[in-house]
């Protein structure tokens, strides 16, 4: 459907007239491309991460110009504002519940793929695009269903919508909390079920208890802020959230130790990344205190979903509310989705209207705009540091190595390609040009740069030292 601006299918270099130089940022670091006028809600950012080559964006050039549109693949339900943005610009092929094989077929036929968290974006199905798809867009916050590193080997950009689902996520984490401590859904099952048992569904308060958050990063910082609310103390576990930001909210950092074993409620905010899955397991779970109460809305592979049947079956863990699984759906006679005291939603965090209109926009602005060829700010996969290495490391220093003026040598993107690969593995936060050096300093990760001015070509190198 035709809108009263329509989008622009011009490509930056054929764009009109560069913006004025901003000037809160000092011309050594300005970027010296021209970046087209943009629709108010399309954001302008500039972003470390890869771009559609030069090759491609001449083919989408040349497409446009030819009157061709290109195609894109949606498997799983958008909003419509989202859906709307993106047929104004591509044809839109909304396919869902596709099987593995409908997908692998239709990929090599689309230029982009936008999906949620039910489709898997496999090598194998990068392998089948054969090079024609340029971007995947994921609407929501976690990529773990998608192949980043087969995503980058095939030179496809990975984008996401990182922000527009956060409240209601942490929303539905505290309608979980507190349904849980009352058993809302047990009590109105019962009563559906024309019983009237008042005794047995006694519950616990939540007022002056310890909340344990894990990942103090967009969701979890929110459940604090709502949680204390709620009279609740909380607490808070993330290796790389700096001590003044949950300061100043009134949280305290812990260790993970400290945090699983005083918390009467703990509730799980972290990405899942080789390093957080099945983090908790039979050893953290003998750590915690006994009758302890957890809320998972994050990811279900954070947990080892027998170790917490074990748990519960003990009594150390007195309940559980869960809304996403290790397997999605669920095996139909799961025993932890029919446990007594286990409250479940299926994967329900980020289903508010209101959040998935916003992410719908969000991903419908960050595929065009990588479709279009602009530096998506968005973009989840680049080079990344093994997050063994990337997480002790609190300095690094870049030395930039040119015979260019040093007026003239714009260093924004490599730095933020520095802490992109440093910051991204350890977390699901998103970096780009427009704040990876904000990311950087809320992170407490130290970056120096020193230029050394060569004599000769203009050639430049470069080289970077990380220090724990
Ligand atoms: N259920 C849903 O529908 C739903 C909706 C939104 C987000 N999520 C999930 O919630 C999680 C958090 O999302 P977000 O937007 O807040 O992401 P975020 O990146 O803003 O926050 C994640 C935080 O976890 C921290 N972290 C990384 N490793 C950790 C570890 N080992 N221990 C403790 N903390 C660690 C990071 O430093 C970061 O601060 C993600 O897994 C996301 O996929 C689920
Ligand atoms: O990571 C996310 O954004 C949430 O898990 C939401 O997933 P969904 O888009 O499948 O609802």
């Amino acid at each position: 459907m035709a809108s009263a601006t329509p989008l622009r299918v011009l490509l930056p270099e054929a764009a009109a007239p560069a913006r004025p130089p901003d000037p809160t940022v000092p011309s050594s670091l300005r970027t010296h491309r021209a970046v087209p006028p943009r629709r108010n809600h399309l954001r302008a950012n500039l972003a470390a991460a890869p771009s559609p080559s030069p090759k491609a964006r001449r083919t989408l050039a040349a497409a446009a110009v030819g009157g061709g549109r290109p195609t894109v693949l949606v498997t799983e339900k958008l909003g419509p504002a989202g859906l709307e943005m993106l047929r104004e610009f591509a044809n839109v092929d909304c396919s869902y519940e596709l099987t593995a094989e409908e997908l692998r077929a239709k990929v090599s036929l689309v230029d982009a793929l936008v999906v949620r968290s039910a489709t898997r974006v496999t090598r194998e199905v990068f392998e089948a695009a054969r090079g024609r798809l340029r971007v995947v867009g994921r609407a929501g916050v976690g990529i773990d269903n998608v192949d980043l590193q087969a995503a980058t080997e095939a030179g496809c950009l990975v984008v996401n919508a990182p922000t527009a689902n956060t409240v209601a996520a942490a929303e539905h984490a505290v309608a979980l909390l507190a349904a849980m401590a009352r058993n809302v859904a047990q009590a109105d099952a019962s009563l559906k079920a024309g019983k009237w048992q008042r005794s047995k569904f006694i519950g616990v308060s939540l007022v002056g208890k310890t909340l344990a958050v894990m990942g103090f990063g967009k969701v979890g910082s929110e459940v604090a802020r709502r949680a204390k609310g709620l009279g609740m103390d909380i607490i808070a576990h993330d290796p790389y959230a700096p001590v003044d930001r949950a300061r100043a909210i009134g949280v305290d950092l812990v260790s993970f130790d400290e945090a699983i074993s005083t918390a009467d409620f703990i509730s799980l905010h972290m990405p899942l990344t080789p390093s957080t899955e099945k983090i908790f397991d039979d050893e953290t779970f003998a750590k915690m205190k006994e009758g302890v109460r957890i809320v998972n809305v994050a990811r279900g592979g954070v947990v080892d979903e027998d170790a917490l049947l074990r748990a519960l079956d003990n009594g150390t863990v007195a309940q559980a509310a869960l809304d996403v699984f290790t397997e999605e759906p669920p095996p139909k006679d799961s025993k932890l989705v029919h446990h007594e005291n286990v409250t479940v939603t299926p994967h329900l965090g980020a289903s508010t209207t209101e959040a998935q209109e916003g992410v719908a926009v969000e991903i419908a602005e960050a595929v065009i705009g990588a479709l279009r060829g602009d530096l998506a700010a968005t973009a989840v996969n680049a080079p990344m540091v093994p997050n063994e290495v990337g997480s002790g490391i609190k300095r690094v220093k870049v030395v930039y190595s040119s015979a260019r003026d040093p007026d003239d040598l714009d260093t924004r993107i490599l730095r933020a390609m520095v802490i992109k690969g440093i910051i991204e593995p350890i977390s699901s936060a998103f970096i780009n040009i427009v704040n990876a050096d904000y990311v950087a300093k809320q992170r407490g990760l130290q970056i120096t740069e020193e230029r050394i001015w060569l004599d000769g070509s203009p050639e430049v190198t470069s080289e970077w030292k990380g220090k724990g």
